[in-house]
């Protein structure tokens, strides 16, 4: 139960007359939610469809609030401001200053550390692979040699290097249009871009796609395809002290707990929960090539990462899996036959985070930290001991050429698969 005027960093909230605005009880006689968001086509599609989720969810009138955010003011100096943190912030600080109540993201931008006093949902996944949009259909394979392909990304770029080592990789930035346009536009100036099959499908830019990369080929960016919509924790309690009017009565405006719970898709949150722990526990930051793609099925958790030297001319891939207790269980109820207890979902999400965790440290273990700038530098998040300073391949495997990230069939519940590494 909170008390009024606990609500750190939200000073508009701290008692009853911080209730939503003044909006007049007769139009609608229910009090809107306000979705925030940032202004680009991408932004306000996936607002947008979240937005209408929540009315489906709550019967109640959404309203969109555009985030004017830094990055959108000072777009000369977005590069040195590190790329969409800004983004994320001045959103965040909208949902706290209660100028918003629902932020919606994409959660590959979004920071692995939590945000105090928001709580992070994450609706069903759409497909996380990347896509090639190239001139005449061209695909990975059929791609001329030395053919431009751009992207901004260094994990795609790594990626691509490692199975077409002859290619011109160019980094480039702005929004999906314009760099589709790049390939495709009628200025175009590259042969190529890799984007996210998410963005694109959300867009409905699908048109534009050549090729779906295979995930052993390209790992996507560990949240790729999945939105992240924060809301206010201070919103899910059934009763909070912002329910007592000083008159003594009940008006509580905003109970978000249906819509988290309606949002909230299991095994997208599982999945992405490992995939993010992974990324936490190296350390990496967006510079950093590292891609990982975990599924739930069978009642298992199986994720797949890689870390790539910068070139390409390196691959580290590790994969492993983790045994979801009761059987019938994540998928059923995923379907919507009602949620797991509050401990049960504990014990899933811990198993999703440890499974990240475990993967990381065998790729700190083969070396991620010297392959690639990771802040992590060994398994446990601190630096090892010089004698146990990892070798580049784990014993027993060789540089071969077969498949990226292919499945390295650990046992399940185990991750003693060693850890798979090529070099070109
Ligand atoms: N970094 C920009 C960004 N953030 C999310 C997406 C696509 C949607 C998604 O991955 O969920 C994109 C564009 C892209 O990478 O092609």
């Amino acid at each position: 139960m909170s008390l009024g005027g606990q609500f750190p960093g939200n000073p508009h909230r701290t008692g009853w007359c911080a209730f939503r605005h003044h909006r007049p009880a007769e139009d609608t006689g229910s009090v809107s939610i306000r979705v925030g968001t940032r202004g680009s086509a991408l932004a306000t599609t996936q607002t947008g469809l979240v937005a209408r989720r929540i009315e489906t969810l709550t019967g109640r009138p959404v309203e969109i609030v555009r985030v004017r955010t830094e990055g959108d003011v000072r777009t000369g100096s977005l590069a040195q401001m590190g790329g969409t943190g800004v983004f994320v912030t001045a959103l965040r600080e909208a949902l706290l200053d209660g100028r918003c109540d629902v932020a919606v993201h994409s959660l590959k931008d979004l920071p692995t550390g939590a945000a105090e006093g928001l709580t992070l949902v994450t609706p069903e996944r759409e497909n996380p692979r990347d896509v090639l949009c190239a001139r005449n259909g061209w695909t990975l394979e059929s791609l001329p040699r030395g053919a431009k392909v751009g992207t901004g990304s260094p994990r795609r770029a790594a990626q691509l290097l490692a199975v077409r080592p002859d290619l011109d990789v160019l980094d480039i930035r702005g929004n999906v249009d314009t760099r589709l346009a790049r390939a495709l536009g009628p200025d175009a100036d590259l042969d190529a871009v890799v984007l996210a099959y998410a963005g694109l499908s959300r867009l409905g830019r699908l048109d534009a796609v050549s090729e779906v990369i295979d995930v052993r080929v390209m790992a996507p960016a560990p949240g790729q395809g999945a939105l992240g919509v924060e809301v206010r924790t201070a919103d899910l309690s059934p009763l909070s002290s912002f329910d007592l009017r000083p008159d003594g009565a009940t008006d509580r405006p905003l109970d978000l707990a249906d819509v988290v719970a309606g949002l909230d898709h299991l095994p997208t949150r599982l999945a992405v929960l490992a995939e993010r722990a992974l990324l936490a526990r190296l350390e990496a930051g967006c510079a950093a090539p590292v891609g990982a793609h975990a599924v739930v099925e069978d009642d298992e958790i199986r994720l797949s990462a890689v870390v790539a030297r910068l070139d390409g001319g390196q691959v580290l891939t590790h994969s492993a899996r983790v045994a979801l207790p009761s059987p019938a269980g994540v998928a059923g109820r995923a379907a919507g036959a009602g949620g797991p207890s509050a401990e049960g979902r504990d014990v899933t999400d811990a198993l999703a985070r440890g499974l990240g965790v475990q993967v990381a440290d065998a790729l700190l273990a083969a070396g991620a930290a010297e392959l690639a700038p990771l802040r992590a530098t060994g398994p446990g998040g601190g630096s090892l001991p010089q004698a146990e300073a990892p070798a580049l391949w784990a014993p027993g495997t060789a540089p071969s050429d077969d498949a990226h990230g292919s499945d390295d069939e650990p046992t399940v519940g185990g991750t003693d698969a060693p850890v798979r590494s090529e070099r070109r």
